[in-house]
């Protein structure tokens, strides 16, 4: 059975589970997509500040005899798996000698120790100094991360995890009409007396969503899972929590409604301001994990192709394969001759053409290049593509003013 809190929703406080006080910052960079995403969550509620930090939550010295820099990694859950897959395909294999310890390594980085920890944990213990660095989904982040602005999204968008989290209310009764958060927070239902019952495991977000919203009379109650069974078994109206597929909504008879993305969220990497600036070795390695990742996450969706063209030069070859549109190269086709030897001497028949093409391209960039008398096409998997530079590096260095 799920743990239930309740708590109230006035019109001056948030509650949040970890804060000691109403008076929060949440800060949200701008939304992915954008050039300057590489500090950007993305944020449906893209608005920027609540009030002002709390002084109790004013941030832990960091430790000045820890030289080993951390990371934390989520222990268990559909995250766990996905972040050591993504930094496996990024030869950075995390090495864990025992599966019931804590702790772990990568043996490309000697000076970097690895902590597994619950999502929440990784962004609690980041703000306290005992992490340097995380991997955890925005909606963790977003959640938790309000003690104080310690934290810094270094990269956004690390392509897994994908959810929303979202406000829910039943298909039928009261709600069959209601099809907008607008339409909600008009209800006539909802009084001092009787308020909205919203069920959620994300205090701080949900009733910060809901106060935006107009809604006056709420209940906030806070469980741990299965969210979705509360509406139907009638101790709750509505739910806030992540929706990826839809499917357990739609098994539990729930709608989402018009205006009710509270924030959009897959798994990002997280670092502390503090020990970027301090702690030895921290920017070193963040540069480095962030170049990996970027430059593998922007090969993921690219192949590499490799065909054997007849032509009298390089140049014909060229013209031929410069009028696809499937082919365009990162800066254009490599062409290069196949020497073979003919009746003793060194020949050309036949031009090598190299080119990096969409995944979602490559059967369309087959058949064209077998229309221009393409063959033996080779193609590859990349693993990397490191551009001149890593775009969100030079955003963080921006962001620390470095
Ligand atoms: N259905 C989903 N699809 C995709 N990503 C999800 C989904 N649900 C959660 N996530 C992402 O994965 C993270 C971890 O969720 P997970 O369910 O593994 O742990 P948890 O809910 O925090 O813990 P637990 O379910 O064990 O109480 C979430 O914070 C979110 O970023
Ligand atoms: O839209 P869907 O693809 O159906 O996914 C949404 C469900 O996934 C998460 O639950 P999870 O599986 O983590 O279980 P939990 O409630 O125990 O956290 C989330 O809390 C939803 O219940
Ligand atoms: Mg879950």
């Amino acid at each position: 059975m799920s743990t239930m809190l309740a708590a109230r929703l006035d019109s001056t406080a948030i509650p949040s589970p970890q804060l000691p006080s109403p008076s929060i910052r949440l800060r949200f960079s701008p939304p992915a997509g954008s050039r300057s995403r590489s500090l950007a969550p993305r944020a449906a509620a893209s608005a920027t500040a609540v009030a002002t930090k709390p002084a109790a939550a004013a941030a832990a010295p960091l430790s000045a005899d820890r030289t080993v820099v951390r990371i934390g990694l989520p222990s268990k859950g559909r995250m766990a798996e996905q972040t050591l897959s993504l930094l496996k395909s990024c030869q950075l294999s995390v090495r864990q000698l025992n599966p019931r310890q804590y702790t772990a390594d990568i043996p490309l980085i000697p000076n970097l120790e690895v902590w597994f920890q619950r999502p929440k944990d990784i962004v609690r213990k980041l703000q306290s100094g005992d992490l340097d660095l995380g991997i955890v989904g925005f909606d963790t982040v977003s959640e938790y991360g309000q003690v104080n602005d310690d934290l810094v999204v270094v990269h956004d968008a690390l392509d897994f995890g994908q959810c929303r989290l979202s406000l829910a209310v039943p298909k039928g009764g009261i709600f069959e009409n209601i099809h907008s958060v607008e339409d909600m927070a008009k209800m006539p239902e909802w009084t001092e007396e009787q308020p909205l019952r919203v069920v959620t495991g994300f205090g701080y977000l949900g009733a910060k969503f809901l106060k935006e919203n107009g809604f006056k009379h709420v209940r906030l109650l806070s469980a741990d899972g299965a969210l979705e069974s509360f509406p139907p078994m009638g101790m709750a109206d509505a739910i806030v929590d992540l929706v990826s597929s839809g499917t357990t909504l739609r098994e539990n008879n729930l709608k989402e409604i018009e205006g009710g993305v509270v924030l959009e969220s897959q798994a990002t990497l997280v670092a502390s301001r503090r020990s970027l600036h301090k702690r030895n070795g921290v920017l070193e390695i963040t540069h480095e994990l962030l170049e990996r990742l970027e430059a593998h996450l922007r090969a993921s969706t690219e192949l590499m192709v490799t065909a054997n063209m007849r032509g009298n030069s390089a140049e014909d070859v060229a013209e031929r394969v410069l009028s696809l549109t499937s082919i365009c190269g990162l800066q254009g086709p490599t062409i290069s001759p196949v020497y073979c030897r003919r009746d003793g001497k060194v020949a050309v028949e036949y031009y090598a053409m190299n080119a990096v093409v969409p995944q979602k391209l490559l059967y369309k960039a087959i058949q064209q290049l077998r229309s221009i008398g393409g063959s033996g096409v080779l193609v590859t998997k990349l693993t990397y593509i490191f551009d001149e530079e890593t775009l969100r590096w030079r955003d963080l260095l921006t962001e620390l003013g470095l």
